[in-house]
């Protein structure tokens, strides 16, 4: 039997007596892409905070290659884990290629120093962010800053890459290409959603939350039929045929209920 990369077994997180997240189980394998969906306050992120190891479960556990997450000492964990989260505040002062670099600290020693550069040098090329290396993060637009901290979650080369709410600065155009090139590094990645339109795209697996419990856990056209949409989001899903191109178009249509029957 091979075991999973990331295995959560019965996860539960509790406040003022309150399930924020409630006995979730769940398994992510090596290369998958597993989307969080929900409504607001479904509990997404205290689950993926959860999985990395940022918050402790009040029951269940996590695994990450069969041994306990809160036994992974935090200098280990940071070899295997990378978070980029909704609240993260990089030192606005740092150059962009020294922020990225920051990403290589997990892995200080074990290798060389010229390879350590080759990898942040690759990371800002393949990320688009070669023409602002030298720039602060703190003069960088929302999008860019948003692009410089996943490249230091990549340039860390993690087992297992968090995302929470990656493209909540980004314009509809910008929102497809990050995903489109997070996918395109191979990596494992866990990332909270909200733009259901990004998720068929980028994820192989999708777990829809609500109400503090895993609803459902599949493959993306599996997962998101009308009915789950409507029920969860309270939103309508129409699958269209593209008038120019070959391919379908899923349109997600908020109902107008303030409209007079017909
Ligand atoms: N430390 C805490 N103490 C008390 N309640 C909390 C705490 N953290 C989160 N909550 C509550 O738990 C619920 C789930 O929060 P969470 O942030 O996980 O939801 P979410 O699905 O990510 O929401 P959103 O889509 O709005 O970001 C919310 O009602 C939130 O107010």
């Amino acid at each position: 039997m091979t075991i999973p990369l990331l295995e959560a077994r019965d996860l539960s997180a509790m406040a003022n007596g309150r399930h924020l997240v409630h006995a979730v189980s769940l398994s992510v394998a090596s290369g998958d892409r597993l989307a969080i969906i929900g409504p607001n306050g479904a509990g997404k992120t205290t689950l993926l905070r959860m999985l990395s190891g940022m918050l402790r479960p009040s029951s269940g556990e996590v695994k990450l290659g069969g041994r306990r997450l809160d036994r992974i000492s935090s200098v280990e964990r940071a070899l295997h884990i990378a978070v980029v989260g909704q609240t993260d505040q990089p030192d606005p002062r740092l150059a962009v290629i020294d922020y990225v670099e920051l990403g290589r600290v997990p892995h200080a020693g074990l290798i060389r120093r010229s390879e350590e550069r080759d990898i942040v040098v690759d990371t800002l090329r393949r990320t688009g962010l070669l023409p602002l290396l030298g720039r602060t993060i703190g003069s960088l637009s929302g999008g860019e800053r948003q692009r410089a901290q996943l490249a230091r979650a990549i340039a860390q080369q993690p087992k297992v890459l968090f995302l929470d709410e990656p493209t909540n600065h980004l314009d509809p155009r910008a929102r497809g290409e990050l995903l489109e090139l997070v996918a395109g590094f191979g990596m494992t990645v866990i990332a909270v959603l909200h733009d259901l339109a990004l998720v068929a795209p980028f994820a192989t697996r999708v777990a829809v939350m609500s109400e503090a419990r895993l609803h459902a856990l599949a493959a993306p056209r599996e997962a998101l039929t009308q009915k789950l949409i409507r029920d969860i989001f309270g939103v309508d899903v129409f699958r269209l045929r593209h008038p120019t191109e070959d391919r379908e178009l899923t349109v997600f249509d908020v109902p107008n209920r303030a409209a007079p029957p017909s």
